[in-house]
């Protein structure tokens, strides 16, 4: 195919949602360094916070070992041309958190919500609009509810003055078709007014499929991480999808080869484990379970001696969402209570 499918852009998570795979603990020289290959490497938009967003560092969702707001200050030193981009969810960051990454020089404002609350973003786009930021919504475990009522929610985005709105398979849950419908309702409602974007994760190893199919149906930003470092299983890896998206005639500026190197000899190096779809994630993405959920059902899962995929099953069973991780160590101790009655 030649360069007929029009232009992607590659939003670059690895310094957010790879955050969660870190457990929060990135270097400053971490950041310079995947910083500079993907700014190398002509990736437009790199993302860079907590893992769970802007002001995420706390006991609930881990610390974080190095101040965000001096990484993302690093990153916007070392990016020549890429513009840095921050995560915001609505109650765990807040707008004095967005002007504090205003200030040190993020440009792109990515508001979070779980994807039937999109209301609560309302303030955050008006400030980051007043800040000339440019304005992402991001409508998370969008898997939980239809195609209809996920336009509507991005639709609440965009009056409140969202550019662009994605599709997020926080639990990489979505099988092909459901990541299609979604991007495609979302394009028919909001299209003409804003873009829609697409955030996959790999628990069911289809992060790349689904972008794929999501580009097919009108979504213009994908997003990926380099080595696929994110939660769960990790994100659709940046480096896969710029080759296949080369190969499928998209033009997204991104050089294959230089992004290639910035996932093998820039991050594969400081890796605590290769992302991998183990029983765990694969239980994530078969529940429907929150990606960031993963570590924290790791964690009880060693302090209290029951397996980490029961507790996953059980987290989605319940229907937990962002914000919930309280409730993991709640469902463990059910389990470990079941198994006592039952010896
Ligand atoms: C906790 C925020 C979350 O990691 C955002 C995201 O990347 C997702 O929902 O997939
Ligand atoms: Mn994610």
């Amino acid at each position: 195919m030649t360069e007929e499918n029009g232009r992607i852009r590659i939003t670059d998570s690895t310094l957010r949602d790879g955050s969660h795979a870190m457990a929060h603990r990135f270097t400053e020289e971490q950041v310079r360094g995947v910083v500079h290959a993907l700014d190398s490497a002509g990736v437009e938009v790199i993302e860079v916070a907590h893992g769970d967003g802007l002001g995420g560092s706390s006991f609930n969702y881990g610390f974080s070992l190095e101040d965000e707001i001096k990484l993302i200050a690093a990153a916007v030193d070392e990016a020549k041309t890429a513009r840095i981009a921050v995560l915001l969810l609505p109650g765990v960051g807040t707008v004095e958190d967005l002007r504090r990454a205003h200030d040190a020089g993020a440009s792109v404002a990515r508001i979070a919500t779980h994807c039937t609350e999109a209301d609560v973003s309302l303030q955050h786009f008006a400030a980051a609009r007043d800040l000339g930021m440019e304005t992402v919504g991001f409508l998370m475990l969008s898997h939980r509810i239809g195609p209809a009522e996920l336009a509507r929610q991005a639709r609440i985005m965009v009056d409140g003055g969202a550019q662009c709105v994605y599709v997020v398979d926080s639990a990489g849950a979505m099988v092909l078709a459901d990541a299609q419908a979604r991007v495609r309702a979302l394009v028919e409602e909001i299209g003409h007014e804003a873009q829609v974007g697409f955030h996959g994760h790999q628990n069911l190893s289809l992060g790349v499929a689904n972008s794929v199919l999501a580009a097919q149906n009108g979504a213009r930003q994908i997003d990926g991480a380099l080595c696929a470092l994110g939660a769960g299983a990790g994100n659709a890896p940046t480096e896969v999808v710029a080759a296949t998206f080369e190969r499928l005639g998209y033009t997204t500026g991104v050089d294959v080869q230089g992004v290639m190197a910035a996932a093998e000899d820039v991050v594969r190096p400081f890796l605590p484990r290769l992302p991998f779809a183990d029983r765990s994630a694969i239980t994530q993405g078969y529940a429907g379970v929150y990606s960031s959920f993963l570590l924290h059902a790791e964690r009880a899962a060693e302090r209290y001696g029951v397996p980490a995929h029961e507790i996953l099953q059980r987290v989605g069973e319940a229907g937990y969402v962002g914000g919930q991780e309280d409730m993991i160590i709640d469902v463990a101790l059910r389990l470990v209570e079941e198994r006592e009655r039952a010896s």
